[in-house]
């Protein structure tokens, strides 16, 4: 998985061989007809897929353009992650692993790796910042409902970045019986592949939905970007098509201020977490209004996508994703993530700005688990 320089294995030597035995057995497993049929049944039975596409109508009309909505939002557990946590689960299951760890900072992922191992019967143990812990009681409270372990994590800032720190120690420790499932297309090869490859189960259905509706394929394909697993999992089936790539980024309290999480549209080169990626700035403190998209980094072929002119990646800040998440609301009766916010918000500037005729939004995850932080923002009491 090298993308154009970017992603690789930056790791220290003991993760070298867990990882290209993980590559290997994903090769191997991935194509196999029992993978494939198994995933497929339970991504229908267990997950809800296929979600639908939606034609926002009145946000159409007030934003001058055709707006279409991947219902992600519709998923098991409210957003894409438990396509990603069935595919990584299913494929240790038949790699003869009998346990699964996982790093969480908001707990959304956490707690779509926790279903897939109450799924299948695989001991689950989910590293999460204390700070963080203390902050997403109720996705703490989930994942333990479902037989998961929450280990606490009190290094550093007890957040995202050092709960990933410490499951890649305990990955390299574990191999031969534990799968680290990665939530995002983020860390060392192979996982931003591997996880870009479970998430464009969105992007083909939405491909054939709208060529189903419309007869052609849509002028710009949008979504909100943190790790970036929905995005690329979106533009995954598009990437040989004349079809224009936005990624929304956690533009914080602006792309060009000390605080936010945009770190395509605002950062510089680095290595993160076992990849050569794009990072936020020294001089800049991580920060989204969204938990889910507050990390330093982001996936490698994103840097790659931003380098090549084949994505445009835009900071949105937490004002502009809040607006976006009450104006859905109120035009069709959907409440979105504050993470799938800013990829609303970055639509309805393409629509103002008269780019794009027709515009597909990855609709991620549903915005339930924002309500406490929805009521200190708007007057909802
Ligand atoms: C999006 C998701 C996440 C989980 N792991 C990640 C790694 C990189 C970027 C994001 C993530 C979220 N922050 C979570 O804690 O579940």
């Amino acid at each position: 998985g090298d993308f154009a320089g970017y992603g690789g294995r930056h790791v220290p030597d003991p993760l070298v061989a867990p990882l290209e035995q993980l590559a290997t057995t994903y090769d191997d497993i991935r194509e196999t007809t029992a993978f494939q049929t198994e995933l497929r049944d339970l991504l229908e039975s267990f997950a809800g897929r296929p979600t639908p596409l939606f034609h926002a109508e009145t946000l159409s009309d007030s934003w001058g353009a055709e707006i279409f909505l991947k219902r992600e939002d519709l998923l098991h557990g409210g957003a894409h992650k438990i396509n990603n946590t069935l595919g990584q689960a299913l494929l240790a299951k038949q790699a003869g692993k009998e346990r699964l760890i996982a790093e969480t900072g908001a707990g959304q992922h956490g707690t779509a790796t926790a279903m897939a191992g109450a799924l299948l019967d695989l001991d689950t143990e989910i590293y999460m910042g204390k700070q963080d812990v203390e902050r997403q009681r109720m996705n703490v409270f989930r994942m333990r409902l479902m037989g998961a372990t929450v280990n606490e994590v009190t290094r550093g800032e007890e957040g995202l970045a050092e709960a990933v720190d410490v499951a890649l120690e305990d990955f390299a420790h574990n191999v031969d019986d534990t799968h680290y499932l990665v939530g995002s297309v983020v860390g060392p090869d192979p996982f931003p592949r591997m996880v870009r490859d479970f998430q464009s189960v969105i992007g083909e259905e939405a491909r054939e939905q709208f060529q189903d509706r419309t007869g052609e394929l849509p002028d710009a394909a949008v979504a909100c970007v943190g790790g970036g697993s929905n995005a690329m999992g979106l533009f995954h089936a598009f990437r040989d098509d004349d079809v224009a790539f936005y990624g929304g980024e956690g533009g914080g309290e602006g792309a060009d201020s000390e605080r936010h999480a945009a770190p395509l549209a605002a950062g510089t080169e680095g290595v993160l977490h076992g990849m050569k990626t794009r990072v936020i700035d020294d001089d800049v403190s991580v920060h989204s209004v969204s938990a889910g998209l507050d990390y330093p980094g982001v996936g490698p072929e994103h840097a790659m996508f931003r380098e090549l002119g084949r994505a445009q990646y835009r900071g949105i800040t937490d004002e502009e994703a809040l607006g976006a998440f009450r104006e859905l609301s109120e035009s069709e009766g959907i409440i979105p993530a504050l993470e799938t916010s800013h990829g609303l918000a970055l639509a309805k500037q393409l629509a103002e700005d008269g780019d794009h005729e027709t515009i597909l939004v990855n609709l991620s995850g549903r915005g339930d688990k924002d309500m406490a932080q929805a009521a200190e923002q708007f007057d909802l009491s």
